[in-house]
């Protein structure tokens, strides 16, 4: 079994809530408690493997960009902006270039990550403030994929978005899986290792 942390991030209001519950229940219920965080579980199976898949769901996130926790406990990020909202696609920006600087630093284990920038409330589109090209032109400077839709009226949209970042995230934790030697392999290297040494040294 395949265990995925996801976390879906972004402004106030952009639609974080309604994007994972759209995803997880089909539903579209319009109001959401704002004033706790949550972590939705879910098992369910994607080309041929099970995955329990946990879904953070912050409170407003308005205002913090640290994401200490966030970029240590997730394998990959949606970052939610509301196309008829300006702030939260600054604040989307603000995001992503964390990540970012955080791909660059120490933390190893972000550089696998995967990132899926949503522009959402696109039947909005009428009040729109963000542009599709600013949207894609922001994923494309940051390496990540990107989709406008709608939470509240694009179920098969939600869905085939958390399929490609669900899908990206098992195959980086397949090949992080590769890379590691397996368990007897690293042991007998282990073995020799210490072994060799004491040879070495009598
Ligand atoms: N028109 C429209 N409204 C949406 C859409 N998605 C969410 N909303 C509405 O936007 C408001 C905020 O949605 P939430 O899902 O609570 O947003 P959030 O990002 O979780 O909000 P916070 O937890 O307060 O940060 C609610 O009134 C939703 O009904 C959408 O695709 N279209």
């Amino acid at each position: 079994m395949n265990e995925v942390k996801l976390a879906v991030l972004g402004g106030s209001g952009a639609g974080k809530s309604a994007l994972a519950v759209r995803f997880l229940t089909r539903r579209f219920i319009g109001e959401y408690a704002s004033n706790a965080e949550c972590i939705y579980t879910k098992h369910f199976c994607l080309d041929g493997r099970q995955i329990h898949l946990e879904i953070y769901d912050p409170c407003s996130q308005q205002g913090k960009l640290s994401l200490t926790d966030e970029l240590h406990w997730a394998d990959g990020f949606i970052i939610v902006y509301d196309i008829s909202d300006r702030a939260s696609f600054a604040f989307a920006k603000a995001l992503l270039y964390r990540i970012q600087e955080s791909h660059i630093g120490a933390c190893k284990k972000m550089v696998e990550s995967t990132v899926f920038l949503v522009g959402n409330k696109q039947d909005l589109c009428h009040m729109r403030e963000v542009g599709w090209d600013e949207g894609q032109k922001l994923a494309m400077d940051n390496k990540c994929q990107f989709c406008e839709l709608s939470a509240a009226e694009h179920y098969q949209e939600v869905v085939a978005m958390f399929t490609k970042v669900l899908r990206s995230i098992t195959s980086n934790l397949k090949a992080k899986e590769k890379r590691r030697p397996s368990g007897s392999k690293s042991m007998a290297k282990l073995i020799n290792n210490v072994f060799g040494k004491r040879r070495k040294s009598v």
